[in-house]
């Protein structure tokens, strides 16, 4: 059969199971899945939004997008097209199966009016080409907590705060409504459903191997819930007999900065831990500003994290908040035809945008994953100048861009998906 004659279309509720094994199989798993995952995963599947393409009646290929809101600068929150589950089988590789699901999901969000789509890229250069471009950056820290200089006989929060131990009931309890208050403040992050609290506290199980983690609780002098980990230990021990254990830290949100502080350093605190594994943070966090050597916290892993492909410039532009006052004209070239044009982004004085297609001649001129890379404020259009992949028509207008564009804080995107 032509693989131009291979049916890229929704899957039906009795196609699931094979379409998850051929997820399974795209992500080099295992071809057998259990009946358990496959009812656990087959509940977060929405299949008018789940493509699969299908030779001689086996899929080979799986794309899914769902519903999800992301928090633009300023703490709107827009709606997005979170596309994941991508995979071709080994034998159906480059031709041409991916871009026929991209474009096909795509469009179905454009018409949705959906404003950004997002996703987890697996490896950097597949999805530069769809529009989409590397918008927050994931750092994950080691805390050498020896060398961290903390007093050892400290017993918990100095600041009349208490930190307590909770179950995954508890936190599935606490969670949700501390999570909303925290992603409402910050740039980056996206809403984590019923589902996505039913996962990460083990009551649903979509992967083999749960390891049911601690959770600790921070609670405010006033008693109010202001921070959360969820973190596991393993078990590894010197040759003195001296403990040498790692705790690693599946996530951790804080709504103050109390919280945080807190919260890190009860996980250096504990007995027997003598390293912190920090898990996806910011490359800007406060984990380093918290200890008395900085430098015992270092980052160990570094890359890009959550891409964004906007939708609609100007829907996208007047959503999110900015520095300063200016005007700025962008020339934005999207060859899929989805939200290409120039556009005038004048901000006022409130910090607030108003952004409409113009005749005006163009201050900048970039791509629209240029313009996905800088939306968050993660990336400078200085930077992507220096590098050729945003054209200056007018001198100094990517300092003027990183001016109103770039918050003081970096985004951040907690989540995988
Ligand atoms: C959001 C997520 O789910 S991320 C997970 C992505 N999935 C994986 O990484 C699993 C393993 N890999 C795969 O399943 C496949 O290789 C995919 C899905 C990445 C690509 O699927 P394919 O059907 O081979 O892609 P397709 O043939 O449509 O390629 C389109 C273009 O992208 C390029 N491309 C595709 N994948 C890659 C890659 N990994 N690296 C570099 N270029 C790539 C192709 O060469 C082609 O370029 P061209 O148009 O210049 O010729």
């Amino acid at each position: 059969m032509n693989d131009r004659d291979l049916d890229v279309r929704p899957i039906t509720e009795d196609e699931i199971p094979d379409w998850l094994r051929a997820v399974a199989v795209g992500f080099l798993r295992s071809e057998t899945i259990t009946e358990e995952e496959i009812a656990a995963r087959a509940s977060g599947v929405l299949t008018d939004r789940t493509v699969g393409a299908f030779d001689d009646g086996r899929c080979v290929a799986t794309l899914r997008s769902f519903p999800q809101e992301l928090t633009a600068v300023g703490g709107a929150a827009v709606a997005a097209n979170a596309v994941t589950n991508v995979t071709v089988s080994p034998t159906h590789r480059r031709r041409g199966l991916l871009s026929r699901m991209m474009a096909r999901d795509l469009a179905a969000a454009k018409e949705r009016g959906d404003v950004v789509a997002t996703l987890i890229a697996a490896e950097y250069p597949i999805y530069g080409r769809y529009g989409f471009g590397p918008a927050t950056t994931a750092a994950e820290w080691t805390v050498d907590v020896p060398r961290a200089g903390l007093d050892p006989r400290r017993a918990g929060p100095e600041d009349g705060g208490r930190i307590d131990l909770a179950g995954g009931a508890e936190v599935r309890e606490l969670g949700p409504e501390l999570h909303e208050r925290i992603r409402r403040t910050q740039h980056g992050t996206v809403n984590r459903d019923a589902r996505w609290w039913r996962i990460n506290t083990g009551e649903l199980r979509v992967l083999p191997g749960w390891k049911d983690p601690f959770y600790a609780v921070y609670r405010s002098p006033a008693g109010e819930v202001e921070g959360m980990v969820a973190y596991t230990v393993d078990d590894k021990w010197g040759d003195a007999k001296q403990p040498e254990n790692t705790a690693t830290v599946q996530w951790l949100i804080a709504a103050e900065p109390r919280a945080e502080r807190a919260l890190w350093r009860y996980l250096c605190a504990i007995d027997w831990v003598v390293r912190v594994e920090t898990g996806r943070r910011s490359p800007d966090d406060l984990l380093p500003l918290f200890l008395p050597d900085p430098r015992a916290a270092r980052i160990t892993t570094r890359a890009d994290w959550m891409w964004v492909r906007i939708l609609d410039v100007a829907r996208a532009l007047e959503a999110r908040g900015y520095q300063g006052a200016g005007e700025l004209v962008l020339e934005v070239v999207d060859p899929a035809g989805f939200t290409g044009g120039r556009y005038l982004l004048e901000v006022g004085a409130d910090g607030r945008g108003v952004c409409a297609p113009t005749s005006r001649e163009a201050d900048l001129t970039l791509d629209v994953s240029g313009l996905g890379a800088l939306w968050l404020g993660d990336e400078s259009a200085v930077r992507l100048a220096a590098a050729g992949r945003v054209r200056e028509e007018r001198a100094g207008a990517a300092r003027l861009a990183d001016a109103l564009l770039r918050p003081s804080r970096r985004p951040w995107c907690p989540d995988s998906f």
